[in-house]
């Protein structure tokens, strides 16, 4: 079974986080975007350019419901929790669920010069809190366990969330 899941914004950290949750605790760490391009055979630029973002959230949906049934810890997309039904996923999985929170400024900083996120090209700093502000309600609504990764080292988050689900699961 999925032992926790990390939810969050583009940027926020849920790929590096999960990477550094998994080995801490000796699992396999689940990237659900990882997934699709290991899966298509592409990369996401490639599958937004030429299949188009409606097949990219089809195969988000099928496969965050296999990632479920896994082991490890399962890092989303930025958008997953967007799709209703992958939001009544989280929020019935009783699995920890952890949004990662960061600022626009903070996001921006992290992936400046980023060329590997198709949404993420077409944002400036307003659409980039505006798409925030949009997301923050499907995010919050997923979330058991929510803090914010703003100034904070990879480590530091870590650490916070083993605390977190130590105390949840007592
Ligand atoms: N706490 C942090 N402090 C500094 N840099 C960070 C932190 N977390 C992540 N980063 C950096 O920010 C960038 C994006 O991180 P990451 O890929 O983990 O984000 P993500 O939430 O998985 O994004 P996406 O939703 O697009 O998959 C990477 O270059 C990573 O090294
Ligand atoms: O926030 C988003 O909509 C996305 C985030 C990434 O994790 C990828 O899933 C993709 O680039 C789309
Ligand atoms: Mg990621």
């Amino acid at each position: 079974m999925v032992h926790s899941i990390l939810v969050g914004f583009m940027g926020s950290g849920k790929t590096t986080v999960g990477q550094l949750l998994a080995e801490r605790l000796n699992c396999p760490h689940l990237d659900l975007d990882a997934l699709i391009v290991a899966r298509v055979g592409k990369s996401i630029n490639q599958i937004f350019a030429e299949h188009g973002e409606a097949y990219f959230r089809s195969l988000e949906a099928e496969m965050l419901a296999g990632a479920f049934k896994r082991e490890g810890i399962l890092s989303t997309g930025g958008g997953t929790p967007v799709r209703p039904s992958n939001r009544r996923l989280l929020i019935n999985s009783g699995i920890p669920v952890v949004y990662l929170k960061a600022s626009p400024e903070v996001i921006i900083n992290r992936l400046h010069g980023d060329q590997s996120r198709p949404i993420f090209q077409t944002l400036d700093k307003k659409k980039l809190t505006q798409l925030l502000h949009e997301r923050e309600n499907a995010y919050e609504q997923s979330a058991t366990i929510r803090l914010s990764t703003d100034h904070k080292e990879p480590s530091e988050i870590v650490h916070t969330i083993l605390k977190s689900i130590g105390a949840s699961v007592q």
